[in-house]
């Protein structure tokens, strides 16, 4: 069973650059995410935190710049060769409504199987011991996520925090080193809020991977975040702590603009 238990390689992003048509989405953005930590991307709509995600994990190719994870080459790689390296991401959108939790977190493991699909379909019994593993596996990552008691009923039937935690657990199934959360409290209550916080703090401590996280709630990034990225404008314009972004002068300037004395920071 591919169980990682090494510290994740650093993922370094370098001077990466995204155009659409006459726009700079991404203009030479660099940053370094070091083994096991939680990094943040923050910044204001439209400052280029989506398009740098959609790099990461190989939807969108840059123009120039390179992602690495540790020695390995990440840069213009299909999403499939990105995930098989160790890089696995969430959606912010929740796509996950057939099935049950397990159904949903054995298509997760499914990259993963070596038996193949016609030992399965004869149900070997080498494939038979691989699907018990994978199933075993896929139930470990239910409890990690708090999903255990839900591991046999229909997604369709969860809550909306249940379910985001549906697909946090199914990229966890892909055994990634480093873990991609887009927006992964956005929606939920206050409640739900702090048990995402929780969970990302478990799976990191047992899991030992490395987190980069998007998100909108400033009181979630502040919490979780060992470092944050600041984008605006698609430029990289502060790195740090979260309590050194949160006094730097050009964070404030990017979220409150010059003269827009008043607005809200988040
Ligand atoms: N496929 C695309 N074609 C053209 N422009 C795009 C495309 N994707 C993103 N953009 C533009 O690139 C810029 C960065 O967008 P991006 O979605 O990365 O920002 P974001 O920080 O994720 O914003 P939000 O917080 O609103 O999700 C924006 O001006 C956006 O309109």
């Amino acid at each position: 069973m591919s169980v990682r238990t090494t510290a994740p390689p650093e993922l370094t992003v370098t001077g990466v650059t995204v155009r659409f048509a006459g726009l700079t989405a991404l203009d030479a953005v660099s940053f370094t995410v070091a083994p096991g930590t939680v990094h943040a991307l923050i910044g204001p709509n439209g400052a280029g935190k989506s398009t740098c995600f959609n790099v990461l994990s190989g939807l969108c190719r840059p123009a120039s710049g390179a992602v690495r994870l540790g020695g390995a080459e990440l840069t213009r790689l299909a999403p499939h060769r990105i995930a098989a390296l160790g890089v696995a991401r969430t959606f912010q959108n929740i796509v996950t409504t057939r099935g049950t939790v397990a159904d949903n977190l054995m298509l997760g493991r499914h990259a993963l199987s070596r038996a193949g699909f016609a030992a399965s379909a004869l149900r070997l019994p080498r494939a038979r011991r691989e699907q018990r593993a994978h199933l075993d596996r896929a139930r470990e990552i239910a409890r990690l996520v708090g999903l255990e008691a839900h591991f046999d009923s229909p997604v369709g039937l969860l809550s909306y925090g249940d379910r985001k935690r549906v697909e946090f657990a199914r990229a966890l199934c892909l055994e990634p080193r480093v873990l991609l959360l887009d927006e992964p409290v956005a929606g939920m209550n206050a409640a739900e809020r702090a048990a995402t916080a929780r969970v990302v703090d478990t799976v990191r401590a047992e899991l030992g991977l490395s987190v980069v996280l998007v998100e909108h709630d400033m009181g979630l990034v502040m919490r979780i975040a060992d470092e944050v990225t600041v984008l605006d404008f698609g430029r990289a314009v502060a790195h740090g702590t979260p309590d050194e972004v949160r006094r730097d002068p050009e964070v404030l300037r990017a979220y409150l603009g010059t003269g827009a004395e008043g607005e809200d920071a988040a």
